[in-house]
């Protein structure tokens, strides 16, 4: 492992550069189980999450200036400028003391892609790909009760057509490096984690107290 986030930074974000990070992009359509296999990654194998959505959530929460924007832009299932987004990425990597991140819900599209690598030199270890049926992931959604102002049909069904048209090539680009490992989704919590714990282990596995 190890990338260096280093002089790519500049004008990003003003903290200490050069720490060596390992990345993994967690990459899936909307409600495939990401954000809840990213939790017990971070339990089982000792790495930081970071999500892209949760971080534009607390950007608007912060009262920041761009608040109304990322806010108009997640009611409509649009994706927000990269700038934006790689400057909260760069910040939360730059004050966690941790060295290895699951990126969750980036990149999402090519300028994310392209931009994120610009900037930071970071390529990701591999990319954890969700594979689940659109139906499935719409049960999901209605059924998430969290209070997000786009788990509504309406949203859910622009988010479905971002995933495809601008997510989905970014799955491909990373496959024809050889660097996504696919899960099946549509099962079980539990078994969709043996799945992941496969992909991770043993190397990570953390040695038990
Ligand atoms: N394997 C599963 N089987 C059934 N329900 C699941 C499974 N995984 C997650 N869920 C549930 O589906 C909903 C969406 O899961 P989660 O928030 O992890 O998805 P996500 O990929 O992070 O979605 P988003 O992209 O919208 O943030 C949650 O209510 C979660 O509890
Ligand atoms: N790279 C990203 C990630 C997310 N967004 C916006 O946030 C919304 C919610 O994202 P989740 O991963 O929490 O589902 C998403 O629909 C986008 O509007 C983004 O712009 N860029
Ligand atoms: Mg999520």
């Amino acid at each position: 492992m190890g990338t260096v986030v280093e002089s790519a930074n500049q004008g990003a974000v003003n903290l200490p550069t050069n720490k060596k990070v390992a990345v993994i992009f967690v990459l899936g359509g909307p409600g495939s189980g990401k954000g809840t296999q990213c939790t017990n990654i971070v339990e089982h194998f000792g790495y930081t999450h970071l999500s892209a959505g949760d971080l534009l959530r607390a950007e608007i929460k912060s009262g920041s200036e761009n608040g109304t924007m990322i806010s108009n832009m997640i009611k409509e299932g649009k994706i927000v400028p990269s700038e934006v987004t790689i400057k909260l990425l760069q910040r939360a990597i730059q004050e966690n003391g941790n060295d290895k991140f699951l990126i969750d819900g980036f990149p999402r599209n090519e300028e994310n892609r392209a931009a994120f690598e610009l900037v930071t030199g970071i390529e990701p270890e591999f990319v954890l790909f969700f594979d689940c049926p659109e139906a499935e992931m719409e049960k999901r959604l209605l059924g998430r009760n969290q209070g997000r102002e786009d788990d509504n049909i309406e949203t859910i069904r622009k988010r479905f057509n971002v995933y495809m048209e601008s997510s989905l090539p970014v799955i491909e680009y990373y496959n024809s490096k050889g660097k996504v490992r696919k899960i099946d989704a549509v099962k079980p919590v539990g078994e969709v984690f043996e799945a992941v714990k496969a992909v991770f282990a043993p190397a990570n596995e953390k040695v038990a107290a």
